[in-house]
């Protein structure tokens, strides 16, 4: 492990590796995206190089399907795969529940889609992302272009007669243009600071007609591994009610660190 990595990085990266032993030869495996899910794709390829693990990744991005690709991680198409074994992915807020926001990175149509056709949903995150209710992070909500203002108009009309106290909202934007999905279309976070029912909330935004979808991820997730740069980890499973805290060696090969660069 280069001494220059971040406690940040060194989170996500005990997460990510920890995530990535669960998975087994011959598994078809969601990608997510984002610095999070990045290193569980290098962790990926070192098990395929070092143990000959075979399995195939169905990418949430374009992003992740580059890296992937430059990894030697065979990937296909979920047309292709139909359903899935497990998805890994990060996330940007995690409930006690195991209930998500995601999207920060704008993948979060693609990554919903993935991990709802997926006997499994692990998520690997740094302790910063686990919160006592969802909200600080501003909620995205991926919206077609086509009428964009009257969407989010509807979108904050439809706050203020759910009672939500803010409910500023604003277009995600790329330097002067709107940001672009890869799914071409659009994304409004809403700056919401408490969300006290995220599923009533994410089935109501679901109903505005421009919505494609929102980042609220409700009874998604199986599995949680929280990071931390000293090497500790705790991977909690809803479903077994358990909690472990576990130690992941830092030790990878090389070749691993090689998409980063010096
Ligand atoms: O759209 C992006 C995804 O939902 C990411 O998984 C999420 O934003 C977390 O990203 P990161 O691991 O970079 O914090």
């Amino acid at each position: 492990m280069p001494a220059e990595l971040s406690p940040i990085d060194k989170a996500k990266f005990v997460a990510a590796k920890r995530a990535v032993e669960f998975v087994e030869t011959g598994m078809k495996l969601g990608l997510g995206t984002g610095s999070t899910a990045a290193w569980m794709v290098r962790c990926l390829a070192e098990r395929i190089r070092e143990e000959g693990l075979r399995v195939t990744g169905v990418p949430t991005s374009s992003r992740t399907a580059e890296l992937a690709r430059s990894l030697g991680v065979p990937i296909m198409s979920l047309d292709e795969a139909k359903w899935l074994d497990l998805t890994i992915d990060g996330a940007d807020e995690i409930d006690p529940n195991l209930n998500l926001i995601k999207g920060g990175g704008a993948a979060l149509l693609q990554e919903k889609i993935v991990a709802t056709a997926s006997d499994q949903m692990i998520v690997i995150a740094d302790a910063a992302k686990e919160v006592g209710c969802l909200g600080a992070f501003p909620l995205p909500v991926e919206v077609i272009p086509f009428g964009w203002q009257t969407t989010k108009a509807l979108l904050e009309e439809t706050l203020v007669s759910m009672d939500v106290l803010n409910r500023d909202c604003t277009l995600r934007m790329n330097g002067d243009r709107p940001l672009l999905t890869d799914e071409a279309n659009y994304i409004v976070d809403l700056h919401l600071k408490r969300i006290g029912n995220p599923r009533q909330l994410a089935l109501v935004l679901n109903q505005i007609p421009g919505v494609v979808e929102n980042g609220l991820f409700i009874d998604i997730c199986d599995i949680v591994v929280i990071g931390n740069g000293d090497g500790r980890v705790t991977v909690r499973d809803i479903n077994a009610g358990s909690s472990s805290d576990e130690r992941v060696e830092f030790a990878a090969s090389d070749n691993i660190f090689a998409d980063l660069g010096d």
